[in-house]
């Protein structure tokens, strides 16, 4: 599978690859991209009565004149619009002069009923907001409710974050080539794509340096092969134990959740750790799951020397105070070398203070850590690092990986996982669905119950997120976090048949 993502720049040095390996020159890859757009149009929009050609002065507006040129050839109407001549000697000075329509201006620009805009005018050049005539013309498109099939990315939507820069299209198709770039997958670019078709434009895939790539659409090629199989001797110890601390009376029901999600992700034992004024609360409402006191560090402590589980959550509901900071030390400090830790929630606003300590001990651990903030979580976490319009969600997560030491989940509907090593995903599978109070919590639990089966962090982040959001697809409307740890049966049967024996 090509899950591999490129940056616009990345993408811009396998073109410069590709044409100095030949056989196809620049202008023989404009050829093959205005083709494979024209294609799509004529495929998709059949019943289209002529095109509105939007054509800028870079390369994509190259690809619009070819575009342009092969929809006149098969006899339909053409209209194109453009306002600066390409630079001479470019690709698409010479796309411009074979296409045989007549450019009119911007201002000679009108909708007409039952004809579609193919958006041109800029795709991975774009360096500025998008302002003026172009915006106009946007916005002109916008209100007339045409279709709209944008070459390589809507204008406007920058190809390395997803964000509009100034005003943008909102496409129903957009046909990009070669691989997806992060703009296509993070939100909104995503939407913002309408249906994304990826196209062989004559790129060889020898043109890529797999093992220079280090950012993937998040999928299960990506870590199937991780997933834990359980032996035909195994016993539940075997299967991997997890740790969740629960918090006071009034603040239970998120450590059972992450519990139950660690026990449906396939942990053979779950312990609940509660503190003592909260244990009848949190007894009338586990059976399979164990509970234990603790109280204090050495409580937990004991619980860690006595049953020596292979992973932990803390966090969920667990409350801001030392406590949590306490404990967040003593699993840093006591984990076995196969230990997974999930940190959510108030562990991580816990050190919100002193995020360097936190960071200190995650790197002086023989544990393998994961941290699953919100954005308000990693606010607080990574100043600095907060979202911005011009900085990419990949690149802070990266960035706060490589500071902390810790496999990252910054979640949302574009959810980023990121390990310290520099590798990135992309989650896209996940639902609106999941905005519900306590899916986290669940989620934290089913990250640390595959770790504690013995799956590195990255893998463990990337699968927990994508079968929490399938399981929240599959569920749909009225879901809530009780629903999600029981679909996942459901849905590791149905998608891994092979790891259920
Ligand atoms: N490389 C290849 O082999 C292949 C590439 N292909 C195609 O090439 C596309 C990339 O082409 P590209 O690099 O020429 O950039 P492109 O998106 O046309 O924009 C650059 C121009 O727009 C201008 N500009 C930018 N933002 C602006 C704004 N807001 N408002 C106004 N102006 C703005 C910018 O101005 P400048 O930054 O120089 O001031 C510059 O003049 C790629 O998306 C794909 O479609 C395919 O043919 C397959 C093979
Ligand atoms: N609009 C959305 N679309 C898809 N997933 C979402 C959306 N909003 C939230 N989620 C997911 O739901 C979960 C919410 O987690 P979190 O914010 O910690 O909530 P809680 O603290 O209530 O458990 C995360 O996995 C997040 O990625
Ligand atoms: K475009």
């Amino acid at each position: 599978m090509r899950l591999e993502i490129l940056t616009p720049e990345e993408m811009g040095s396998v073109d410069r690859k590709a044409v100095d390996a030949g056989p196809l020159d620049g202008y023989g890859l404009m050829q093959n991209a205005g083709a494979v757009v024209a294609a799509a149009i004529l495929e998709r929009f059949a019943e289209a009565e002529g095109f509105l050609v939007l054509c800028g002065p870079g390369n994509n507006g190259g690809d619009g004149y070819v575009v342009a040129r092969l929809l006149v050839e098969r006899g339909v109407q053409v209209r194109l619009f453009a306002e600066t001549e390409p630079a001479a000697g470019s690709d698409a000075a010479r796309a411009r002069r074979a296409c045989p329509v007549e450019p009119k201006s911007y201002s000679e620009f009108e909708p007409v009923e039952r004809w579609l805009v193919v958006d041109a005018l800029f795709g991975a050049g774009l360096s500025k907001p998008v302002e003026g005539r172009e915006a106009a013309i946007i916005e002109r498109v916008r209100t007339s409710g045409l279709p709209v099939v944008s070459i390589d990315l809507p204008s406007g939507v920058s190809g390395l974050t997803g964000k509009p820069l100034g005003a943008a299209f909102q496409a129903d198709l957009t046909v990009t080539f070669f691989r997806k770039k992060p703009g296509h997958v993070l939100v909104p670019g995503r939407q913002m794509c309408g249906e994304l078709l990826v196209a062989d434009i004559g790129i060889a895939e020898t043109t890529l340096n797999r093992a220079e790539c280090k950012t993937w659409e998040n999928h299960p090629a990506l870590w199937r092969a991780a997933l834990p199989e359980i032996g035909i001797s195994a016993h539940k110890y075997s299967r991997g134990h997890v740790a969740v601390i629960s918090g006071g009376a009034t603040s239970t029901g998120a450590a059972r959740l992450a519990a139950r999600g660690a026990a449906r992700a396939g942990a053979g034992a779950v312990t609940v750790l509660s503190p003592a004024n909260a244990l009848s609360v949190n007894a009338m409402h586990l059976t399979s799951i164990m509970l234990r006191r603790a109280d204090t560090v050495e409580e937990l402590e004991a619980f860690l020397s006595d049953r020596g589980p292979s992973g932990a959550v803390l966090g969920p509901g667990a409350g801001t105070g030392e406590r949590t900071r306490s404990f967040a030390r003593s699993l840093l400090d006591r984990a076995g070398a196969a230990g997974g830790l999930v940190f959510d929630a108030d562990a991580i606003t816990a050190f919100r203070g002193d995020p360097e300590t936190l960071f200190a001990m995650i790197k002086a651990s023989a544990a393998q850590v994961v941290l699953t903030p919100h954005e308000g979580e990693f606010g607080r976490l990574f100043p600095g690092l907060e979202d911005a319009p011009e900085v990419s969600k990949v690149e802070r997560t990266r960035e706060a990986a490589m500071r902390s030491g810790a496999a990252i989940v910054l979640k949302g509907p574009d959810t980023v996982v990121a390990a310290p090593d520099g590798r990135a995903a992309i989650n896209v599978n996940a639902t609106q669905h999941l905005a519900t109070a306590g899916s986290g919590d669940v989620l934290s639990g089913i990250i640390a119950g595959l770790m504690a089966q013995t799956m590195p962090a990255f893998e463990a982040a990337c699968a927990g997120i994508w079968l929490h959001a399938e399981a929240g697809r599959v569920f749909g409307r009225g879901l809530i976090a009780e629903d999600l740890p029981e679909m996942l049966p459901q849905v590791l049967q149905s998608q891994f048949p092979e790891h259920v024996r």
